[in-house]
């Protein structure tokens, strides 16, 4: 079968833009305690979809976003992010990448205290720097959240949805290619939960990001655009 120059161009597409693991595996403890945490993982998450990451206790979760972010290296495979190698960039060069390229959000959103919701915003951008994208209006992305009122307030004025949501503005602040999400519903009752995959799933397909969603919650995987399954560091539909 021959290809069309569009299926061509739409295979680039997928392989290039966006999260790539390649047969990643990684190991963690020493001597006689060691465990797979990971094992021989595959995955591609193009720009544009969000996908959720499901599975038990100690599944390999939690070391899938470690490995995903740059923040461990495998003990072997390969990570890409919009074709880049990441495993290829040397100490201060990696730190570069992850802070303009990749944006965190933890389960109670993990705000600076002194800082009120705007500040939390610029505070990203400036760590972010000036050498990457310029950044989404801190303002504007406030209003976008639902928070634009309470742009002063510190993370203990709000409830755990409103610090969630500034949690997930302070992430896409940089204009992130990659969003990794680990367990963004844990504190939150079933409408805010919604609200707040909601939110995630309309930022990620307007703004063209690849957003990884780890989460034990199944009441928002409908607004999921895929859902794998983590079992013993491994990875199935
Ligand atoms: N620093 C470490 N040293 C040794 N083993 C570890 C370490 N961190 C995690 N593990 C083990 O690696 C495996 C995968 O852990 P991981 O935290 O990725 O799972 P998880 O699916 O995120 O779990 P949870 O849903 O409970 O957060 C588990 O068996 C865990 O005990």
């Amino acid at each position: 079968m021959t290809n069309t120059a569009e299926q061509l161009a739409g295979r680039a597409s997928r392989t290039t833009e966006g999260l790539a693991l390649e047969h990643v595996s990684l190991t963690l403890g020493d001597g006689d305690s060691t465990v797979t945490a990971l094992d021989d993982v595959d995955l591609t998450v193009p720009r544009g979809e969000l996908l959720a990451v499901v599975g038990p206790s100690g599944s390999g979760k939690s070391s899938l976003l470690a490995v995903a972010g740059a923040l461990i290296a495998p003990t072997s495979g390969a990570v890409h992010l919009d074709g880049v190698d990441v495993l290829a960039l040397k100490g201060g060069r990696q730190a570069a990448l992850r802070r303009e390229r990749i944006g965190f959000v933890f389960q109670s959103g993990n705000l600076l205290p002194a800082l009120t919701a705007m500040d939390q915003l610029r505070f990203a951008l400036h760590v972010a720097g000036v050498r990457g994208t310029p950044g989404r209006d801190p303002r504007d992305l406030l209003e976008q959240v639902g928070m634009g009122h309470k742009a002063g307030r510190r993370p203990h004025e709000l409830s755990g949805g409103e610090r969630q949501r500034v949690g997930i503005a302070r992430a896409l602040v940089t204009t992130p290619g990659l969003l990794l999400v680990d367990e963004p519903t844990a504190a939150l009752d079933r409408a805010r939960s919604h609200e707040v995959v909601e939110l995630l799933a309309a930022e990620t397909h307007e703004h063209g990001v690849a957003t990884v969603m780890v989460t034990h919650d199944h009441d928002v995987l409908e607004h999921c655009d895929r859902v794998v399954e983590m079992e013993d560091g491994r990875l199935s539909a």
